[in-house]
């Protein structure tokens, strides 16, 4: 399984080590175990589940840059982020979502592998801030297969640093969310939106990355 996973993530030119790619099947693997008792996925075949959650979320190695904390809004079974904690030890992840189960599985991965990079919240996001949970200023907030577009940008704003970053991923149903937005991203000064769309080495599914860049001069403005 490690040689499926390497090979998938070569066609999209992503190079882990052979310790990260070990550590990401133990994931998908104690994920797939819980998956029998309490529902994380639909998704239930291994090799499904390396490429549509696995492969998928370390699309996003590709997009963080120098940052040092992305926030997740809506992880689920921990994706994005806990794929991308397990590759990039030196960024701190903060997942956060609303359902108990899942934010229990995720503490036990976070136990089991010893991601002291992670933190987890059982939270609605847009309670985040009143219940001040972590920090309240992130540079990069990301999300997967979360809300529409619109709600992402609402959830993210009070949230979002001056300059920060958004990243949604989303199916092919990205572009047309985008053209839906009509003048929102202008009011809430978002810079040209950048669309990455991209096929998934296997199943040839289509996804796409939806890249909103903040040029807010003041958050105070917002
Ligand atoms: C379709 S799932 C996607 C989960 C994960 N991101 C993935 O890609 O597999 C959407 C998740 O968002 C969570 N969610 C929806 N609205 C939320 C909110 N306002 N605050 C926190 N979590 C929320 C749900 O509990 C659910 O786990």
């Amino acid at each position: 399984m490690i040689n499926y996973l390497a090979e998938g993530l070569s066609a999209l030119k992503i190079k882990l080590t052979d310790h990260v790619l070990q550590k990401e099947i133990e994931f998908i693997d104690e994920m797939l175990r819980w998956n029998k008792r309490i529902n994380l996925t639909s998704i239930t075949d291994r090799k499904e589940a390396i490429e549509k959650h696995l492969i998928d979320s370390l699309m996003l190695l590709k997009y963080l840059g120098d940052t040092e904390i992305v926030l997740d809004m809506g992880s689920g079974g921990g994706f994005p982020g806990i794929p991308l904690a397990i590759a990039e030890p030196k960024i701190k992840f903060v997942s956060i979502d609303s359902v108990g189960k899942k934010i229990n599985f995720q503490k036990h991965i976070k136990r089991k592998m010893g991601l002291a990079n992670l933190s987890i919240y059982h939270s609605r996001v847009e309670e985040l801030t009143q219940q001040g949970f972590g920090e309240t200023n992130y540079p990069l907030i990301m999300s997967r297969a979360f809300s529409s577009l619109q709600m992402t940008i609402d959830y993210a704003l009070p949230l979002l640093t001056t300059g920060g970053r958004v990243l949604a991923m989303k199916g092919p149903e990205g572009e047309s969310e985008l053209e839906n937005l009509g003048s929102l991203l202008k009011k809430h000064h978002f810079m040209e939106p950048e669309v990455s769309n991209y096929t998934l080495p296997y199943s040839q599914a289509e996804r796409s990355i939806i890249v909103l860049t903040s040029n807010q001069p003041d958050k105070s403005d917002k």
